[in-house]
């Protein structure tokens, strides 16, 4: 009698170019590795030369964008699509290749590029193939934290967010990347769990509105954020991906989004059930902790720097 192949958990690593997915992979796997999983980097990102972790299977084997691009004189752009359509028409080669990694924990690097996973189908499709495989995979989603610091732009990520978890339709959780930067280009204008709890945008729209350009955008601003919230969708995790503690919450979310959390593996039943249940209350908490950690107090910032010497 046949055995039924184990169950393969994992993560899809997606978010705009230069979000973080590349070092994110290398971090969390170092981590998982750390914890005792077996897990392995499988590079979806034609893009990617030379990645800086081990990859157990490398989409540039199959196909590569410098390639596409000269032979079929495209540009970066129409090359990343031209290389996803074309592993989308073959997906027996992925399907050979994951086959040795059956109950390993995968983690998926995939391109940055932003039409993939808000409108365009072979990315797609190759999730929902990996699903029907039985791969059982959250999509991590990163983006820039520092985008926090401009309400326009912010609107604008939380809108690409949304569109993502619609289109992508896996399990999904949104990761503010790079939180030791977050305050590099201005300082927020709210608390960090106002930008990662989502919950009410009027304040933003009135932030925005004492713009004088964005004055003349309010309504289709308001227009935007009424979405968003209607939705009630879009909700963020903060994460310095050098930091451990906020590596193990992402973790702790994912592994709840996909399932893991209620395997038979590890001794974890019972505690991570419970982590689920108190998962708002941990949440707010640890979002007040990261605030501390990376964002300077007003009587911080009135403190110059030679005062903060020892
Ligand atoms: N300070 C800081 N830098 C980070 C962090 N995560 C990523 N970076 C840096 O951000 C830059 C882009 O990171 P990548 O991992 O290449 O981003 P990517 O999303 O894979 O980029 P593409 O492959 O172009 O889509 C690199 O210089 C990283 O070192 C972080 O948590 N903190």
């Amino acid at each position: 009698m046949a055995t039924a192949a184990p169950t393969t958990f994992g993560q899809a690593v997606i978010g705009p170019p230069g979000s973080g997915k590349t070092t994110y992979c290398l971090g969390m796997s170092t981590f998982l590795a750390g914890l005792g999983r077996q897990v392995a980097v499988v590079n979806l990102d034609p893009a990617n030369e030379g990645t800086p972790y081990a990859c157990a299977v490398d989409i540039g084997e199959l196909v590569t964008l410098p390639d596409v691009m000269e032979a079929l004189k495209l540009g970066p752009n129409g090359g990343l699509v031209y290389c996803m359509e074309y592993l989308e028409a073959n997906l027996d080669w992925l399907h050979d290749r994951l086959a040795p990694l059956r109950g390993h924990y995968l983690l998926f690097d995939c391109p940055g590029q932003v039409e993939l996973c808000t409108h365009h189908g072979a990315l797609r499709s190759v999730f929902a193939q990996l699903a029907r495989w039985g791969f059982r995979l959250t999509a991590a989603h990163l983006v820039d934290s520092h985008y926090c610091t401009d309400p326009a732009k912010f609107i604008s990520v939380l809108c690409t967010s949304l569109s993502t978890m619609l289109h992508v339709e896996l399990p999904h959780v949104n990761i503010l990347s790079k939180m030791d930067l977050i305050e590099q280009f201005g300082k927020l204008a709210f608390n960090l769990d106002y930008y990662t709890e989502v919950l009410d945008l009027t304040y933003l729209l009135d932030h925005l509105a004492s713009d004088p350009f964005f004055r003349h955008y309010r309504q289709l601003n308001e227009k935007l954020v009424q979405l968003i919230e209607d939705y009630s969708l879009v909700s963020f995790i903060p994460l310095n991906i050098q930091d451990k503690e906020s590596v193990q919450r992402v973790l702790q979310a994912v592994d709840k989004a996909n399932g893991y959390c209620f395997g038979v593996a590890e001794q974890r039943s019972l505690e991570a059930m419970m982590s689920a249940a108190v998962g708002a209350d941990f949440h707010f908490t640890s979002t007040l902790g990261i605030q501390e950690k990376y964002l300077q107090t007003p009587e911080e910032e009135s403190v110059g720097p030679e005062d903060m010497r020892l």
